[in-house]
C-alpha cells in the first residue's frame, strides 16, 4: 500500500523505526478508500507522555469485510469484535471498526458490537479519558474527553460513569492501579469510588489476565505505588486468583520492599516480595505455579527462596559463641552455591542488600552476630571467617568468589573412575560420594587433581 502521507503531519517520535510509517500507510489507505480512519488508544497517551510507543492502533468507520477487501495481507483476528490486523511493512497493525458495546453478562466481553459511524461513540466505550484520545494523519486529535488535560492533571480518570466502565469490564480496576502505578499517576476521586463498589466483581477475571497486570505493576518503575493502591483498593483478596494473605499481612509487607524499584531482575522483585510475605520457597513455587508464572520464571524466584532457608538453617546451626561457627557459615554458604546455583545465591544477595536498605528484617537473623547484613562494599580475598562478627554481603560474596568450581563436570575425576577405583557398581551412593568431593574442593579441602579425588573418595567409601 502507497504511504500517499507527503502532508502527513502526525509526528511520531517514541514509535519503533518504520512503525510509525506503516501505520501512516494504512491510515492512508483506508481514507483513499473513502473511509474515516485514526491512530487511537495508548499509542497516542504514550506518545504525549514521552515514553515508547509499542503498539499502533488504528481506530476507522470501514466495516471488517472493507479493511479486508483493501488490505489483502491482513489477519481476521477478532473479526466479531470488528478487529482485522493488518500487516504493513513487516509491522502487525490492529484496525478495528468504530463500535460500540453492551450487555457485559460476564464482567469481561461485550455480548453485542455495534459497528457504529461516528469516532465519538468508539471513544466514549473505552476505559479511561487517557485513552480515549485519536488523532488523524494532519495530526489533529479528537479528545471528547479531556485526555489531554488529564494527562497534564496526570489522572487517571474514567470515561463517563466509573462504575460502568468496571461493570463492563472488570480488569479495567487493575488497569487503573497499573496505569496509576507505571505512569505514576493519580486516580481521580470519582473513578476510584468507582472502583470500590465494583471491586467483588475482579473474581470474574481469569488468574492469567489477573497476573498480566499485577506483572506489569511489581515490575513497573514504582511498584512500591501499585501496591500501596493494590492494598487500599481491596482488589487482589477479593479475585478468584489464589492470594493467601491478609491487608494487614501485605501492608507489612509492603513497608518492607521499598528497595523494590532497585531490583532489575524481574525474579528478584518476586522472590523479594514473597520473601517480604514471608512465603516458604514450597509454598511460593505452589502460588506461582497457581498464578500461572513461566516455569522458568518460577524456578528462578523459588531457588533464590531455597538459597534464603539453606542460608537461615546455616545461621540457626552456627550459633555464634560455638567456636568455629564462621567456619561452619562458610561451608554452609558454599554448600548452598552448590546445591542452588551461583545466580540464586548472587540473586538471594542482591535481595538482601535491597531489603536491607530498607532496614528490613532478615528471617533467620536471630542472632545478631551472625546474620547477614548488606554490605555493598567490595572485598578482594575471603576474610578470615570470624563469627564474632556480622556475615556481610560481601564476605558471602568474597566465599563464592573463592570457590575453585561449582559443578560437577568441573570435577577432574568422572563416575566412572571412582566406581573403577572402588570396584563397585554405579548406584544412588555415587552421586553422594560425588558431591561429598564437590563440596570438599569447593570449600578448599581437597585439590582437584585425579590422584587426591580418587584418594579421598576411598577414604569416603572406607568411613562410610
Ligand atoms: N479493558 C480495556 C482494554 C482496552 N481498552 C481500550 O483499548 C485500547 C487498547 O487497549 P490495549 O492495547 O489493551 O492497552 P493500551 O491502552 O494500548 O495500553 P497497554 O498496551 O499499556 O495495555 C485502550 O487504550 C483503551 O482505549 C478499554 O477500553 N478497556
Amino acid at each position: 500500500m502507497e504511504s500517499g502521507g507527503k502532508e502527513h503531519r502526525m509526528e511520531w517520535t517514541m514509535a519503533p523505526s518504520g512503525m510509525a510509517e506503516a501505520a501512516g500507510a494504512v491510515v492512508a489507505g483506508l481514507l483513499a478508500g473513502g473511509h474515516e480512519a485514526y491512530f487511537v488508544g495508548g499509542c497516542l497517551r504514550d506518545e504525549l507522555l514521552g515514553r515508547p510507543v509499542h503498539d499502533i492502533d488504528i481506530t476507522t468507520s470501514a466495516l471488517p469485510q472493507e479493511v479486508m477487501d483493501l488490505f489483502p495481507r491482513c489477519v481476521p483476528t477478532g473479526l466479531a469484535h470488528g478487529t482485522i490486523t493488518v500487516l504493513e511493512a513487516g509491522h502487525s497493525l490492529e484496525v478495528t471498526t468504530y463500535r460500540t458495546e453492551s450487555g457485559y453478562a460476564d464482567h469481561r466481553r461485550p455480548e453485542h458490537v455495534v459497528f457504529v459511524r461516528d469516532v465519538r461513540e468508539d471513544l466514549r466505550r473505552r476505559d479511561f479519558t487517557i485513552n480515549a484520545i485519536c488523532c488523524g494523519l494532519d495530526g489533529k486529535r479528537i479528545d471528547p474527553f479531556g485526555g489531554q488535560r488529564d494527562l497534564k492533571l496526570r489522572m487517571i480518570r474514567c470515561v463517563g460513569e466509573a462504575e460502568e466502565r468496571f461493570d463492563e469490564d472488570a480488569l479495567r480496576m487493575l488497569r487503573c492501579v497499573r496505569f496509576a502505578s507505571v505512569l505514576d499517576f493519580a486516580v481521580a476521586k470519582n473513578t476510584w469510588r468507582g472502583l470500590l463498589r465494583q471491586r467483588d466483581k475482579l473474581a470474574h477475571i481469569a488468574v492469567e489476565r489477573v497476573r498480566a497486570e499485577v506483572e506489569r505493576i511489581v515490575l513497573g518503575p514504582h511498584p512500591q505505588r501499585g501496591l500501596g493502591l493494590l492494598l487500599r483498593s481491596g482488589l487482589l483478596p477479593r479475585g478468584k486468583a489464589p492470594f493467601p494473605w491478609t491487608g494487614r499481612e501485605l501492608a507489612a509487607a509492603a513497608a518492607r520492599t521499598a528497595g523494590l524499584g532497585h531490583l532489575q531482575d524481574a525474579r528478584l522483585r518476586w522472590a523479594l516480595l514473597l520473601h517480604a510475605l514471608g512465603s516458604s520457597a514450597a509454598a511460593a513455587d505452589e502460588l506461582l505455579r497457581a498464578w500461572t508464572f513461566p516455569g522458568a520464571t518460577r524456578a528462578g524466584v523459588v531457588a533464590v527462596l531455597r538459597v534464603r532457608e539453606a542460608w537461615d538453617a546455616a545461621l540457626s546451626s552456627a550459633a555464634p559463641e560455638v567456636s568455629g561457627a564462621g567456619e561452619l557459615l562458610r561451608r554452609r554458604w558454599i554448600a548452598a552455591v552448590l546445591a542452588h546455583g551461583t545466580s540464586a545465591a548472587e540473586g538471594w544477595l542482591t535481595l538482601l542488600e535491597a531489603a536491607g536498605a530498607t532496614a528490613a528484617p532478615v528471617p533467620g537473623a536471630a542472632t545478631p552476630a551472625a546474620a547477614a547484613v548488606p554490605d555493598a562494599a567490595t572485598s578482594g580475598a575471603a576474610p578470615a571467617p570470624n563469627a564474632a562478627a556480622p556475615v556481610t554481603t560481601s564476605q558471602l560474596r568474597s566465599w563464592a568468589a573463592a570457590m575453585p568450581l561449582r559443578t560437577l563436570g568441573e570435577l577432574a575425576v568422572t563416575g566412572h573412575e571412582v566406581t573403577a577405583v572402588l570396584d563397585k557398581r554405579p548406584g544412588p551412593w555415587l552421586g553422594v560420594l560425588l558431591h561429598r568431593l564437590l563440596q570438599a574442593v569447593a570449600a578448599g579441602d581437597l585439590a582437584n587433581d585425579p590422584q587426591s579425588l580418587l584418594q579421598a573418595a576411598q577414604r569416603m567409601d572406607r568411613d562410610e
